[in-house]
């Protein structure tokens, strides 16, 4: 579902630091957006003002054409930091949402689910019983992919997920979210929070940069279906590249901007 800002400004609560300023998006139904830019230029705060968590100060902040009002689970998030009750297993863990998304459905039928998620996320089935603290960060988040997309949210809201991540695990995590993203007919429309012009490449079919203080979209761009790369094609692709060094030009433009 899309997501239409408009002329969005927001401060947090108490406080008259503008942290957001004049702030226009156009997200279609099924995009991945990714949300470029400097740490601290409000890309958390973006996405939990489209969680429903903060409410716009000024400005229009429309999902699937109607104005957005506290959380929900239409909107599912993927922290960096998991978000796993370390007191539940990992398989109770991804049941507990599917609880909560599907409260009619017979438990036994929820649990099978859980093990297909599991698979579908490369995890084996004796994962269900371990505690998050028995299992590493790349299995850690692969039981919070499961969980969100079993969720199975038309949206999904993910806050750099893979950033506490080695590089490996973090490029076996991209593909993993690009081909559950790429298989489903109907697909999400995905936020997804980075720091790394590579990653949002690779990624994204829509890129927002943000600058900073207030934070404003500086940059704008989509990535047209025949530029679209893979990890092997990344390099190879001359737009791609040209826009790659646009990306990187605009974000130590904004750093200068900062230090200066
Ligand atoms: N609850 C809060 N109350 C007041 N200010 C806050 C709050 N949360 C964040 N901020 C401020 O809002 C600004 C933007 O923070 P935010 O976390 O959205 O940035 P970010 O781009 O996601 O940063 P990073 O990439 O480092 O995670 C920062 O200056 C931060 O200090």
């Amino acid at each position: 579902m899309g997501v239409h800002i408009e002329d969005l400004s927001f401060s947090y609560k108490g406080t008259d630091r503008l942290i957001l300023e004049h702030l226009n998006i156009d997200v279609q139904d099924g995009e991945f957006v990714c949300l470029l830019g400097q740490s601290g230029c409000g890309k958390s705060t973006l996405l939990r003002l489209i969680a429903g968590l903060e409410s716009p100060t000024s400005g229009e902040l429309l999902f699937d054409g109607e104005p957005i009002h506290g959380a929900s689970l239409e909107r599912g998030i993927v922290f960096q930091d998991y978000g796993l009750f370390p007191w539940m297993s990992a398989g109770e863990n991804i049941l507990l949402g599917l609880t909560q998304k599907f409260p009619d459905v017979d438990k036994a039928d929820l649990k099978k689910r859980v093990y297909e998620l599991l698979e579908a996320v490369g995890l084996d089935a004796k994962i269900y019983r371990k505690l998050p603290k028995e299992l590493s960060g790349g299995m850690k988040q692969r039981c919070a992919i499961a969980r969100a997309f079993g969720i199975d949210s038309p949206m999904l809201l993910m806050d750099e997920p893979f950033g506490a991540l080695d590089a490996v695990t973090r490029a076996r995590l991209q593909d993993l979210v690009l081909s559950l993203w790429g298989k489903e007919e109907e697909k999400k429309t995905i936020f997804f929070v980075t720091h790394d012009v590579d990653e949002a490449l690779l990624l994204s079919t829509h890129i927002y940069m943000l600058g900073q203080s207030p934070s404003h979209v500086i940059l704008d761009e989509r990535i047209p279906e025949e530029h679209r790369v893979t990890r092997n094609t990344q390099f190879d692709d001359k737009w791609i590249l040209d826009l790659r060094n646009k990306l990187v030009m605009e974000m130590n433009r904004d750093i200068a901007c900062r230090v200066e």
